[in-house]
């Protein structure tokens, strides 16, 4: 790096929910929860859901063990600067990055998470699949937003969601503030979507995200949406094609794993400033 630039920076969306990307191979950037807060800032930064920072698994201290030490891993935080165990968005354009950056062949790559490692497939057509491993329902959870009460399936997608499948119309619902949910259910806070089925394999959805707000997508949320919709058609297995208000994604939930496809592209790339970098 140029001693007169800041640390690479790339930016990039899946469904509109947004990544600043930070490539960092070895680990040399100290990223402090007010780094990220300052560059998901939409104001005062570069604005985005989240970051996800590039680097080798044997550069994180706190990477799973069952993550080979050379593999990429996508070391996620939510713009409160919070780490989240996977984000579903984020893993489909760090693949098109690696591909992009030539650090990854087209095709088949694995990409290491919190949750471990995840099987990623880029397609020609600029769509992305990743194998999201199994999503398992724990409980059953309620909720309320806008004088409706909702009930739900608490669903582990290596992060915690609370999806609530409904008639309610969810286009008027007011998700400027966090549901209220169970603390002793979710002890780490939660994701909570609003499911609307529209007929055949069809939903809509929007999500409250934790450490975010209300965001324009969100993967592990349509896996979890995929889920609770399953389970209210009293079926365990089978896909859904998800429209979330930043675009739409098609989830396919097996017996033992779960696969989420979708776009994933990659809009600016540049350097921080500097200055900036030093006092955010
Ligand atoms: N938007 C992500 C989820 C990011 C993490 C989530 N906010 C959490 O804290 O668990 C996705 O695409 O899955």
């Amino acid at each position: 790096m140029d001693s007169s630039q800041g640390p690479e920076f790339v930016k990039g969306h899946g469904t509109q929910n947004d990544f600043v990307i930070l490539p960092d191979p070895d680990g040399a950037l100290i990223l402090t929860d007010e780094r990220v807060q300052a560059l998901c800032d939409r104001r005062r930064g570069l604005g985005a859901d989240g970051v996800l920072r590039v680097i080798r698994a044997g550069a994180l201290k706190d990477a799973p063990a069952d993550v080979p030490a050379d593999v990429w891993f996508m070391d996620y935080r939510n713009a409160d600067g919070s780490i989240a165990e996977m984000c579903g968005n984020g893993v489909r354009v760090f693949a098109r990055y690696l591909v992009e950056a030539g650090l990854a062949a087209p095709g088949e790559l694995p990409v290491g998470t919190r949750a471990g490692v995840r099987p990623v497939r880029t397609h020609d057509d600029g769509q992305v699949t990743v194998d999201m491993g199994p999503a398992k329902v724990f409980a059953e959870s309620t909720t309320s937003v806008s004088g409706h009460s909702f009930a739900g399936v608490a669903v582990d997608v290596g992060n915690p969601h609370l999806a609530c499948v409904s008639d309610v119309e969810i286009e008027g619902l007011d998700l400027t503030a966090a549901p209220p949910h169970d603390h002793h259910l979710f002890p780490n806070g939660v994701n909570v979507e609003f499911v609307q089925p529209l007929g055949g394999d069809h939903v809509r959805m929007r999500v409250h995200e934790r450490g975010v707000g209300e965001t324009r997508s969100c993967g592990t949320g349509t896996v979890a949406a995929t889920v609770a919709a399953l389970c209210a058609a009293g079926a365990d297995t089978g896909r859904r094609v998800v429209h979330i208000p930043g675009g739409t994604v098609e989830v396919a939930v097996a017996a033992t794993s779960s696969t989420l496809t979708g776009p994933a592209v990659l809009v600016a790339r540049g350097h921080l400033d500097p200055a900036w970098w030093q006092q955010p």
